[in-house]
């Protein structure tokens, strides 16, 4: 990894600052899985069981099967054809969407993510370079409904998490609900109204969208941050459960003495640097109540809908929804309990004038952004990385084997070429951002030449609030594409995407899931983990 390359938007490369806010285009095809959400079967706790084995059933964006290389396409299982019927009826219309919950148990129509994207009639199909036309969109779609099967077993699991909890107060009943119930349903593919020039978010259906035109690139940017710093400075119990009244209190020596998130430099002054630990979670005190009614539905909603797989681009794959509420609180629970002992979150410097607008903690080895070298100890306070907990190795090895089984029905190369590679992490990097916090465009090259000539895939979980996440071929983020990771997402960069350039210009605030929050005490903003294999 070189982070350090060009981290910190604004940083010393002239050209991150200066982003290309013209409209490229939008083309929604969304996938709304919300089938049968009153029979309560389609449970998430069985993502990442038995994904291997199931087939696919290849739909191109109109809804057609059968075409090998159909530029756009939608895989569903072939249970749900059904519901791609019904979009292409929808389709039919005008709108490139696949839509299988037209009328939701809320009785509203369609879905949030057109919110941000501009008016549903105005769409048309854009690949996610936001190129138009049909013809050789890099973006694929599958979704898999999840088997309610495991919907007991998640509970029980997540029962049993329970009992490792920090700081819970729960009844297992509570942990039930809490399996059943996840992050709002919001865009697949959607714009990022306020900085990027092509954007792509996706969450249960999918369509890529163009931004609007912002005329004063500059202004628009510094009004960005400026608005982000004073979202900061407001920090409240509202900012992690709306519709809560509960009272909250920062729990660790440096949440206190630290002005990083109220400054909105997230802490990259010499004092705000390694203080003490940072907690990512906010202590309560006095009576919780619990997310509002309507929070916990939408959540439910979105948490019955299984995930969906996303090719980007070769090597480069989007399992959204992939993390259970469950595994968020589990990951969630772990990373706090790490990041507050040796070797825990920290407040990395600059490199070479680069922000890392951040807390960052490393596991397995220690990155150090000062040389950009992995080593057995933290050179800026002599501590060891905690190991890698052995309960995310079961994500990374589900997440791997599914997006090889993605990419491979995508790829007509008869070449033996592995899209994909499979690998073991020994190093996760854990960032923490509030909603100020932000990384430059880089790429991860500190690995070992094997590992990087290998294309050994980088893979990064969200858990929080969402990011606006840059990636491309350029160092420039007027050339980059904007994924918008929400909660639960699992993103894997590696085989031809292994060199991407990356980052994260901006985090969403008040987007984690209202349950996740409720369940962790999650401070206002994003975790993020990314596993490599040295
Ligand atoms: O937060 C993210 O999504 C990306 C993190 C990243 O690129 C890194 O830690 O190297
Ligand atoms: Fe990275």
């Amino acid at each position: 990894m070189n982070r350090g390359e060009a981290r910190g938007f604004g940083g010393r490369k002239g050209s991150r600052g200066q982003m290309d806010y013209r409209p490229k285009g939008e083309s929604p095809v969304t996938v709304d899985r919300s089938l049968d959400e009153s029979s309560g079967s389609r449970g998430r706790g069985s993502r990442g069981r038995g994904r291997s084995t199931t087939s696919w059933c290849p739909r191109d964006s109109s809804g057609r099967g059968g075409h090998e290389h159909s530029p756009g396409q939608v895989y569903v299982q072939e249970s749900n054809a059904v519901f791609v019927e019904k979009g292409v009826q929808h389709n039919r219309r005008g709108v490139s969407t696949v839509d299988r919950s037209l009328v939701d148990s809320s009785g509203s129509m369609g879905r949030g993510p057109r919110e941000r994207g501009g008016s549903r009639t105005s769409w048309s199909p854009r690949d996610s370079f936001g190129r138009g036309g049909h013809e050789h969109s890099p973006v694929q779609v599958y979704v898999q409904e999840s088997n309610a099967v495991f919907v007991e077993k998640g509970v029980q699991q997540h029962r049993k998490l329970q009992e490792d909890k920090l700081g819970s107060t729960k009844q297992p009943d509570e942990g039930a609900a809490a399996f059943k119930f996840s992050g709002d349903n919001k865009d697949l593919l959607q714009s990022s109204p306020s900085s990027s020039s092509k954007s792509i978010s996706l969450s249960g259906g999918l369509f890529v969208s163009k931004e609007s035109e912002d005329k004063d690139v500059k202004n628009g940017a510094r009004i960005h941050d400026l608005v982000n710093q004073m979202e900061d400075v407001s920090l409240s119990c509202q900012d992690s459960v709306s519709s809560t009244s509960e009272k909250v209190e920062l729990s660790s020596a440096e949440d206190q003495n630290s002005t990083a998130h109220k400054s909105g430099g997230e802490g990259n002054s010499s004092s705000e640097r390694n203080t003490g630990p940072f907690d990512i979670s906010l202590k309560k005190t006095g009576i919780v109540l619990k997310p509002a009614l309507f929070n916990l539905n939408k959540e439910k909603r979105k948490s019955t809908k299984g995930h969906t797989g996303i090719v980007i681009r070769p090597g480069m794959v989007l399992l959204k929804n992939y993390l259970s509420i469950n595994d968020q609180v589990m990951i969630v629970n772990k990373c706090r309990q790490l990041g507050l002992g040796e070797g825990g979150f920290y407040q990395p410097g600059y490199r070479d004038e680069a922000i890392l607008r951040l807390k960052m903690m490393c596991l397995g080895k220690n990155w150090d952004p000062e040389t950009s070298r992995y080593g057995e100890v933290r050179p800026v306070d002599g501590s060891r990385p905690p190991k890698i907990p052995v309960e995310f190795n079961q994500f990374i090895e589900k997440a791997i084997k599914e997006s090889q089984s993605l990419t491979a029905s995508k790829s007509n190369e008869t070449s033996g070429e592995v899209t994909m590679p499979f690998m073991s992490p020994d190093i996760c990097i854990v960032n923490f951002y509030t909603s100020t916090g932000r990384l430059g465009l880089h790429r991860d090259k500190d690995e070992s030449e094997k590992s990087i000539r290998k294309g050994l895939p980088v893979v990064s979980f969200s858990v929080g609030d969402s990011a606006e996440f840059l990636y491309g071929d350029q160092l420039d983020e007027a050339m980059a594409e904007t994924l918008v990771l929400e909660s639960g997402d699992v993103l894997l960069f590696g085989g031809k995407s292994r060199n991407i350039f990356h980052g994260v210009r901006s985090i969403r605030k008040d987007t984690a899931p209202k349950v996740l929050l409720q369940e962790t005490s999650l401070r206002p903003g994003r975790l993020n983990l990314t596993f490599r294999q040295y």
